[in-house]
């Protein structure tokens, strides 16, 4: 996941591959909760791993449910050890819930029926989103819900139910609007098997007004059903609890990837033209026969031009028409989905009507307010209303304009316009805190890279320098800072260096073609957590050591050795960026690249600073022979015939001398990558 400020993408060109889809949160949150509320064990496959699913997880930890493991694992079951409807009595807890609203309702409708002392809190904006309706439910039935701050809103506290109004007779239908949200309805209908249990009568419930969304109580209804709960259904304005009903566990269940995720790549085989050799994009997790709701996207991508096949666990999109045909939509049937229709708009030959869609206004964030303010950036027209919003894409190329698109800490709004970098103007896009799609897809935007083709080479930030003079750790920082990759190309020639040491070569230039017929055959792994592995051997330390750089500055001087290691390199390069550090970046290995950095420092100063970091990392040195080694480097690393070290001509300098500190180096750097972008400066400071 990127936990940078930002994130920018370049200008994308076209896109073909196979994605496998993350478990789908709506699924994954019921599955969760019904698991927890069933007598008996349930291995549950695929659940997705998210901010929404953590705070669920952990809420049921507190409650007092077994949960294993209690982290999510790509690719292992997680198993929920249930509490066959019944908490102990004076059980307690607090709750934080974030912002997952697939929590706060359907934990609130079935501890304020379970009973108990809890307060159920989360993020400044679930005080924002209503719950009113909820409570007001849930009290004709004799639930003790009070709210703590606002009227309406979370924070709440729960306290123990008193159903002896209810009767032997049971109670009249419990009364529940469903034009705000249909988790409301979704709530009752997964608290009310709790009471049902227990009761002589059926309990029922009507819906007052109509009922939005009804794609997510279908999700709802075969659910409960495979947990044993048939509730009866009649023409959506009354649901039926039989007496008697109980949760069981099925023992094992699968949840769907999310439909709502497979919009954005669908609209991605919508939008851009298939990369060579590729057909389209194959998405894995969900087909045409999925039970949620915002399947039905497909039929909204076909009617704007997308060519879409598909199979019980699979979609296959590639780009039909083209540009895409405007639509006007009631979109009540798909409220999540069909944001990214709204990201399709942009890409359409006329004014794309989206309407039907309130329900916007109260998701993660006022939705329609930001899909319109950020449409705007791009150069789009919009218009907006209490329950629509109207988009007309930029005219012409020329009419669009690099936006820097605040995302509002809402995971679709940062997923759709992430889509605007197909732009026709060749512009990239900046996503600010790209982190927020952690809600539903964690890895989306890796999922997004290695699906798409940029439409010029992915931007490198090279920082070349003499030894010690502070590369490694400036660039470090600012890929960090970027979310781009990192290219330490000394490592390679240390790497090249030792290899070529235990095989017994002699570093000379007479073995050059051995050493480089030697490093063809190594196995290299740079691993996330900052080791290098040689054929499987962790080498982080053994490369480190002055005599490490002294034998890696040797073979570097071997042109055979700088050519069997120039395509390593260059296949560095990708999205959606890389900052390389050494000693030719700039002059012979990606004299294409948008930013060059020469560092520089006098060689005591370097000495020092050497001297330093070695007793640091509790290694002994000695000043003289380090400053002595430093300066015979430097001559080798300068004077030699094949890409000496120098500044390429079009270098900026920085002489990151002893009053320098890193930090300052960093930013002189990020300042100059801004400078570089297209981007509105008070819109996107560094
Ligand atoms: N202004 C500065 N910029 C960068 N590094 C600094 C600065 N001041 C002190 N240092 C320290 O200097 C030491 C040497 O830096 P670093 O290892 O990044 O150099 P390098 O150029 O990559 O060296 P080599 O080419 O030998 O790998 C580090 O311990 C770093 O923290
Ligand atoms: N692009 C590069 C990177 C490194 N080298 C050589 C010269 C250095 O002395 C040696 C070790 O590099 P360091 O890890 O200290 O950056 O490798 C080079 O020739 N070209």
């Amino acid at each position: 996941m990127f936990t940078t400020e930002f994130l920018d993408l370049p200008h994308l060109a076209r896109a073909g591959g196979s994605v496998q889809l993350p478990g789908s949160k709506s699924i994954s949150n019921r599955v969760l909760l019904l698991a927890a509320l069933s007598a008996g064990t349930t291995t549950i496959h695929d659940l997705l791993d998210s901010d929404d699913t953590r705070v669920m997880l952990d809420a049921l930890h507190a409650l007092g449910c077994t949960v294993t493991p209690r982290q999510v694992t790509p690719g292992q079951p997680v198993q929920i050890t249930g509490i066959d409807g019944a908490l102990p009595n004076n059980a307690r807890a607090q709750l934080f819930l974030g912002n997952a609203g697939t929590a706060m309702r359907p934990l609130t409708a079935a501890l304020a029926i379970l009973g108990g002392s809890f307060e159920m809190t989360g993020v400044p904006r679930m005080y924002e989103r209503p719950i009113g309706d909820l409570v007001d439910a849930l009290r004709q039935l004799g639930c003790q819900i009070d709210y703590l701050r606002d009227e309406g809103f979370p924070p709440l506290r729960i306290g123990q139910p008193d159903f002896r109004q209810l009767g032997s007779t049971g109670a009249a239908p419990i009364q529940v609007r469903g034009d705000v949200s249909s988790q409301f309805l979704t709530s009752l209908l997964m608290a009310l098997p709790l009471l049902a249990s227990t009761s002589p009568q059926a309990i029922a419930i009507d819906v007052v007004g109509e009922l939005i969304s009804k794609p997510y109580i279908h999700i709802t209804l075969e659910l409960l059903a495979r947990f044993g709960i048939r509730v009866e259904n009649h023409g959506w304005q009354r649901f039926v609890i039989p007496a008697g009903s109980r949760y069981q566990s099925p023992g094992s269940i699968h949840v769907e990837a999310d439909a709502s995720s497979a919009s954005y790549f669908i609209a991605l085989g919508a939008i851009a033209a298939s990369a060579e050799g590729q057909n389209g994009i194959k998405i894995e997790g969900v087909g045409l026969d999925s039970i949620q709701g915002d399947i039905r996207f497909v039929e909204a991508a076909r009617a704007m031009g997308a060519e879409i096949t598909g199979g019980p666990n699979w979609l296959h999109v590639a780009r039909g028409r083209w540009p895409l045909r405007a639509i006007d939509l009631d979109c009540n049937h798909i409220p999540d989905a069909a944001m990214t229709l709204a990201a399709m708009a942009l890409y359409a030959d006329g004014t794309t009507t989206l309407r039907n869609i309130a329900s916007w206004r109260v998701k993660e964030t006022d939705r329609i307010a930001a899909m319109a303010a950020e449409a705007r950036k791009l150069g789009a027209l919009v218009e907006e209303g209490a329950g629509f919003i109207r988009i007309t894409p930029p005219a012409a190329p020329e009419d669009w304009r690099a936006a820097s698109i605040h995302t509002y800490d809402d995971h679709r709004i940062a997923m759709c316009f992430s889509l605007a970098a197909f732009n026709p103007a060749g512009l990239p896009v900046r996503i600010q805190d790209p982190k927020c799609v952690a809600k539903t897809f964690p890895d989306y935007f890796e999922a997004l890279f290695a699906l798409v083709q940029p439409g010029a080479p992915a931007p490198v930030i090279c920082i070349d320098g003499p030894t010690a003079s502070g590369k490694g750790t400036v660039a470090t920082l600012v890929a960090q800072r970027l979310g781009f990759a990192l290219l330490d190309s000394g490592a390679l020639y240390r790497i090249a260096g030792l290899a070529a040491s235990r095989a017994g070569i002699a570093l000379q230039a007479d073995q050059a073609d051995r050493i480089a017929a030697l490093i063809a055959t190594l196995h290299i792994v740079f691993a996330p957590d900052q080791r290098v592995l040689l054929n499987g051997e962790d080498i982080s330390l053994a490369i480190r050591t002055e005599e490490a750089g002294m034998n890696a500055s040797r073979v570097s001087a071997f042109p055979a050795v700088r050519q069997a290691l120039l395509q390593w390199q260059r296949d560095f390069r990708r999205l959606p960026g890389l900052v390389a550090d050494g000693r030719d970046m700039g002059t012979v290995i990606f004299p294409d690249a948008p930013l060059k950095v020469f560092l520089s420092a006098s060689a005591e100063c370097r000495a020092q600073r050497r001297f330093k970091q070695l007793i640091d990392k509790g290694l002994s040195a000695n000043m003289h022979d380090l400053l002595a080694d430093l300066q015979a480097r430097d001559a080798r690393d300068t004077q030699r015939s094949a890409s000496p070290l120098q500044p390429a001509e079009d270098a900026l300098h920085w002489d990151n001398n002893a009053e320098r500190t890193v930090e300052q180096a960093v930013q002189q750097v990020l300042s100059w990558w801004q400078q570089r972008q297209p981007f509105a400066a008070e819109e996107s400071a560094v």
